[in-house]
């Protein structure tokens, strides 16, 4: 029978902790305030935009949006990520990607202030992620990649775990992450000559590709720990990366879309949020 490795518990226990610091802060007259830089209207990041905005307001914490036209130039963006380490009304922000073509995104990553940077995107904070230091902010999926594996006590050490995908806020974090619990790490690609074989070759299979339901039935093999980090938009309701029907026949776990990784993503961000605030 398969187990059903369900976000919604893991950021229920997240809410806990965070409510506590919420109110030592307040109690400080402090608010903690999350600024979330939105450019264009890109689905996922408009829903994770739009649900953290929620999260905070349930969880009296204060949250700006602060949304540019698919068309902004480098400068003015640079413009307003300076303006937001200024800002002392906002203690952490996040800068929803992917950003637009015409956007240098290592350049925006290097201005960040990494004290307000709670999605790891600068090159100190992710150096710490990739040294294996504990000191700093993790990217928020990654880390609630790691949140839903240990709370369900999912074993890890000496575990194949292969992930679809190398982006900076899932692939190779995470990569980083599995491996300092010793598992022992295969990052695929669009490159990687046989997808279905590597997949297959996995404990633990971390579908982050971006495109709706690309794992079918022949890339996983039985009782194999599946965990879904895609949030994707088909026929107007949310799918993931996994072909859900199909695997969970095989799957020993599995965390489902939507109520899996991306209700505990959130909820990181606001730990990272107040981690920062009480800082
Ligand atoms: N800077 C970043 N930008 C983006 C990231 C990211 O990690 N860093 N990721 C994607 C979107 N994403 C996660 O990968 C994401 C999208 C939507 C939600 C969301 O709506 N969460 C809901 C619950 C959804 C569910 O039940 O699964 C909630 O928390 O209530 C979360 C994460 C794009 N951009």
């Amino acid at each position: 029978m398969v187990q059903i490795l369900s976000g919604k518990a893991v950021a229920q226990k997240l809410k806990q902790d965070i409510t506590v610091e919420i109110d030592i802060l307040k109690s400080k007259g402090v608010i903690p305030t999350l600024g979330i830089v939105l450019v264009g209207d890109e689905e996922d990041s408009l829903s994770y935009a739009n649900s953290a905005k929620k999260r905070c307001e349930t969880l009296g914490a204060g949250c700006n949006i602060f949304k540019f036209p698919a068309g902004i130039n480098q400068d003015d963006l640079e413009k307003k990520i300076l303006e937001l380490n200024e800002n002392r009304d906002i203690h952490g922000y996040i800068i929803m990607k992917p950003l637009p073509s015409q956007i240098n995104e290592k350049r925006i990553a290097e201005i960040i202030d990494p004290a307000k940077d709670i999605d790891c995107m600068t090159p100190k904070n992710i150096a710490k992620v990739f040294a294996g230091d504990n000191t700093g902010f993790s990217p928020c999926t990654a880390r609630a990649v790691m949140e839903i594996l240990n709370f369900y006590q999912i074993p890890i050490e000496g575990k194949r775990a292969v992930i679809i995908g190398r982006s900076m806020v899932v692939g190779r974090p995470l990569s980083m992450m599995l491996l300092k619990q010793n598992a022992t790490v295969t990052i695929c690609h669009t490159r990687t000559r046989d997808l279905a074989k590597e997949a297959k070759r996995a404990d633990i299979l971390i579908a982050a590709a971006g495109k709706a339901e690309m794992v079918t039935k022949d890339m996983v093999s039985p009782g194999t720990v599946v965990i879904d980090v895609g949030i994707n938009f088909k026929d107007g309701r949310m799918v993931g990366d996994v072909l859900y029907e199909e695997v969970e026949k095989l799957a020993s776990a599995i965390t489902p879309v939507p109520g899996g990784v991306g209700s505990v993503t959130t909820m990181v961000l606001l730990k990272q949020l107040v981690e920062t605030c009480r800082k």
